[in-house]
């Protein structure tokens, strides 16, 4: 067994005249939680489907649990399980019912025990009978999840499982995510929530179909060598267009009612934020990962009207 789940080098994809990928390199090891983030459109979902052999790469190469992804593409989804961001069910079947077809498509032996065990163990048995097209968000996505696990994966990839799920349901959701990376399950996820890219071990910034940056949430704060100070002050919002025009700010916005301002270097930083805005009381707080990747994406010349 190949330690890495994921070995691929300089992964390209063009879909006509538009660059979606550009040329991305991931070794991603056995056994660990591994989050894709990036901008919408960054090619989170290209990359994604290349890797699990739905999307013939224009260049690169690669392998997926050791299979080639451009000639073993069977064996790979036999290996893997996929959750599609509009993951969909047969709406008229039962959830049972619905796992029982997806038991049958993968030819699993003793299909009605193992619907069973997998009910039981994503909390779904109690409504078992219910049809799944009345099921709330957060019930599709566990019913969701039982579908894609339920052959033993040994790599799951989540495209942004829970978007459109609430906070509990989220929580829930990746509470099961570790219980499966303890067993040993891989899991690449992608999200746009960070909170959620907090829980992985490893993060992948997308920008543009590069990878921007890539490591622990620590490594890619420190990395990314801001400074933030951070104000409460009343009238900031008024300051705020002008605090984002100067040189030495890198990015300024709202966490709640307090402004972040990040630049990486401090001291000018702070002459700059004393100047524009002297009355001002600013605290100096450690760089958030959102403060980061908000910083990474102007970096690389990707504001959100850009895409
Ligand atoms: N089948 C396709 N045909 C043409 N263009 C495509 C196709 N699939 C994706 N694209 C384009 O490729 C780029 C990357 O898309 P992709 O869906 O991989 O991004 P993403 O990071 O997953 O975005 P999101 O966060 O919105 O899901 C986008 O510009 C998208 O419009």
């Amino acid at each position: 067994m190949t330690e890495l789940a994921i070995d691929v080098q300089q992964l390209v994809k063009r879909f006509d005249k538009k660059l979606a990928v550009d040329h991305v390199d991931l070794q991603m090891p056995r056994g660990k939680v591994w989050g894709f983030l990036g901008p919408n459109g960054s090619g989170k979902t290209t990359t994604i489907r290349m890797i699990c052999g739905l999307l013939e790469p224009s260049e690169g190469k690669g392998y997926c649990l050791g299979y080639d992804i451009q000639s073993e593409q069977a064996a790979i989804k036999l290996a893997t399980g996929y959750m599609t961001q509009k993951f969909s069910f047969w709406e008229d079947l039962s959830i049972r019912e619905n796992l029982e077809f997806v038991a049958r498509l993968y030819h699993l032996k003793d299909a009605k025990n193992l619907v069973s065990k997998t009910l039981d163990s994503l909390g779904l048995a109690s409504r078992q009978q219910q049809l799944a097209g009345t099921l709330s968000g957060g019930w599709k996505q566990r019913l969701a999840l039982a579908a894609v696990t339920m052959h033993n994966p040994q790599l799951l990839l989540l495209d942004e499982p829970t978007a459109g799920v609430d906070p509990q349901a989220r929580r829930e959701f990746w509470d099961q995510i570790h219980l499966l990376a303890s067993q040993g399950m891989t899991i690449l996820v992608s999200t746009h929530y960070m909170d959620e890219a907090e829980r992985c071990d490893h993060i992948v910034y997308l920008a543009d179909g590069k990878i921007i940056t890539q490591g622990t949430v620590q490594q890619i704060i420190l990395e990314s060598g801001l400074v933030t100070y951070r104000s409460n002050a009343e009238n900031i919002r008024e300051l705020a267009p002008l605090l984002r025009q100067q040189e030495t700010v890198e990015h300024a916005a709202y966490f709640g009612a307090a402004l972040h301002v990040s630049g990486p270097d401090k001291t000018a930083l702070y002459n700059t934020i004393k100047r524009v805005a002297p009355d001002i009381n600013w605290l100096e707080v450690e760089t958030t990962l959102e403060d980061t990747f908000i910083a990474l994406t102007k970096r690389a010349g990707l504001n959100k009207e850009h895409l």
